[in-house]
């Protein structure tokens, strides 16, 4: 199981996270959501120990989840990928065997054997060779999904996975979250763009700096939530999801 308990993150003086909690078991998939600035991608990167927290704690297996790093597959937001690195797609993935193998030692052919799967099951090992920057936005996604699938994790951290992405990578990206929770992996998925994936969710964690509701989408995406967490944006970020999830 993941614990999560009272995280908090300061800004120099701005409060990026206040005292989160949540638990996830494993095989769940747990969407989070909230406007802009809620704090989505600071708490994926404060749960890596990759911002530092002022106080709270996360545990995995009863263990701080930064000491056990290896089991945790994180795709960040595109944003803040360097697209222009000289790199091919072959090499992005196989980076997520490098912990294993060591920086030093060539690739042996079971690491081959993950990436190409992993390329494989993305649909991209035709353009293994290409660089990363020579490909679409979708493309794109689906070669860090196939990063973290060659990382064999046990826990995946996705920071909105859908975004400037087409409708065959989503449809991708959603049977292969559907995949992983089927074997029992722990998924926490940040986005402003699940529509009507919706209904695929375990759980929703509505943020904002704070929790403000966590529970099954139908239960989270009342008007009433969403005013407390969205305010006056509430019309323009829920436009297309219509009425369906408003109870
Ligand atoms: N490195 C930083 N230094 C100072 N403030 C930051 C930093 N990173 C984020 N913030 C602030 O912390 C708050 C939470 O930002 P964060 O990026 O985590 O939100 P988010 O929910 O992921 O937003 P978005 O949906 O726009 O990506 C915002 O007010 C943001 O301006």
């Amino acid at each position: 199981m993941l614990q999560v308990q009272e995280l908090a993150v300061d800004y120099r003086g701005v409060l990026g996270l206040d005292r989160v909690s949540f638990r996830v078991e494993p095989g769940q998939l747990v969407g989070i959501i909230g406007p802009n600035g809620a704090g989505k991608s600071t708490l994926l990167k404060a749960m890596l120990g990759l911002i530092p927290s002022i106080s709270g704690t996360v545990q995995y297996c009863t263990c701080p989840l930064h000491r056990q790093l290896e089991k945790v597959a994180y795709v960040p937001q595109r944003s803040l990928i360097d697209w222009d690195f000289p790199i091919t797609v072959w090499n992005v993935v196989m980076m997520a065997r490098t912990r294993s193998l060591g920086w030093f030692r060539s690739p042996n052919r079971a690491a081959e054997e993950i990436v190409k799967a992993a390329l494989e099951r993305v649909e991209m090992l035709h353009l293994r060779h290409r660089r990363i920057g020579e490909l679409s936005g979708g493309q794109q996604q689906r070669v860090f999904l196939a990063r973290s699938l060659a990382q064999q994790a046990e826990l995946f951290l996705f920071d909105e996975p859908f975004t400037g992405i087409d409708k065959k990578t989503e449809t991708i990206i959603l049977e292969i979250f559907a995949e992983l929770r089927s074997q029992g992996k722990i998924l926490l998925v940040s986005t402003h763009e699940w529509g009507q994936s919706l209904t695929q969710l375990d759980r929703l964690l509505l943020l904002n700096q704070r929790v403000i509701c966590d529970g099954l989408p139908q239960q989270v995406m009342t008007q009433e939530n969403l005013q407390r967490a969205y305010g006056t944006a509430l019309q323009n970020q829920f436009q297309d999801l219509g009425t369906t999830f408003f109870c």
